[in-house]
């Protein structure tokens, strides 16, 4: 039995236009997202995230593919595993004059849960202190956050959270990314759709990346970084530096100036340089975060390159 909570496997969404074509938003989209902690699914806006989602929850149709949640076939067996997956996939709908607390309460009511979980899902989401203020006075971090405790009352094993960040300001997307990583830390599974690229990087433990509704590349976060990292370095005499470096065993490339080189100790880097005399004025990381990757990978995808090779090198 595989232990993956979403896996989908050649997953197709074509819309009909109005005019008799057809646009495809998800092109044979192979999704494998395992047990535990927060998987990132980064892609640009349009690249396929919220189709995907939709048709993972019984909200769209797929066209062609077959979609698993907790191993068990979707749409056919959805009744069976939605009670395990909580989802804010749009704005829910709370009544303004009432507090958090009052509409957490009530919706409890509705889907048969005791009242109890109320408290324990404010305070997961941090709304403890504002909780009994109405909802229509609450920012819109607090009314993301109270989006996410509402999907908490049922306890969920999956949480598919849908671009949460979008729209709030600085403060309320701290907040949240707080929230989710707690989350993630707590045992649930949760999915979260992005275009930010920071944003998977420091919340995400995997991810997988998608561009124009094909997968790009998916693994750890750490894996989809590269092993290594590269440091601009700046000599005084950039001629004297070069040998030296490279009968260190280092690949040194002089770019405007300035030098690159790999190097996963950036200490040894110093010393070597230091103990031919040469005192460096600047060792600065050049690519600490997704951005050049994803660059890279939906170029190659834009330009019909083969990713998969382009994924392997990366990797
Ligand atoms: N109901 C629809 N009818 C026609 N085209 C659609 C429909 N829903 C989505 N699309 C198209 O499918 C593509 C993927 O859209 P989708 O919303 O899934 O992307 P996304 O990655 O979630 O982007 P965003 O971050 O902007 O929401 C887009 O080109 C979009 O215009």
């Amino acid at each position: 039995m595989s232990d993956l909570v979403i896996e989908t496997t050649g997953l197709r969404k074509e819309f009909r236009s109005v005019r008799g074509g057809s646009r495809v938003a998800v092109h044979g989209l192979d999704l494998a997202v395992p047990a535990g902690g927060v998987h990132g699914f980064l892609g640009p806006n349009g690249s396929g995230k919220t189709t995907t989602i939709r048709m993972l929850l019984g909200l769209a149709r797929p066209t062609r593919g077959t979609m698993r949640l907790f191993g068990e076939p979707v749409p056919q067996r959805l009744p069976q595993v939605i009670g395990r997956v909580g989802a804010v996939v749009e704005s829910p709908k709370f009544s303004p004059n009432f507090s958090g607390r009052r509409n957490l309460q009530l919706l409890a009511g509705a889907i048969g849960v005791p009242t109890t979980r109320v408290d324990a899902a404010i305070e997961t989401v941090k709304l403890t202190g504002r909780d009994k203020d109405r909802y229509k006075s609450y920012s819109l971090g607090m009314k993301q956050r109270l989006a996410i405790a509402a999907t908490l009352l049922k306890e969920p094993d999956l949480l598919i959270l849908d671009e949460p960040t979008n729209g709030l300001d600085p403060a309320g997307i701290r907040e949240i990314r707080e929230t989710i990583r707690d989350l993630g830390e707590s045992g649930v599974t949760v999915l979260l759709s992005s275009h930010i690229l920071a944003e998977v990087q420091q919340v995400c433990t995997s991810a997988t990346i998608i561009g124009n509704g094909r997968l790009l590349a998916s693994g750890k976060v750490d894996e989809l970084l590269g092993g290594g990292s590269s440091y601009r370095v700046v000599v005084p005499d950039l001629a004297a530096a070069i040998p030296v470096l490279t009968a260190a065993g280092y690949a040194p490339a002089a770019i405007d100036g300035v030098l690159h080189v790999d190097s996963d100790e950036p200490a040894s880097l110093t010393r070597v340089l230091a103990e031919a005399g040469i005192w460096l004025s600047e060792l600065t990381p050049l690519r600490a975060d997704l951005e050049s990757y994803f660059l890279q990978l939906t170029e190659a995808d834009e330009l019909g390159h083969d990713v998969a090779s382009e994924t392997e090198a990366v990797a």
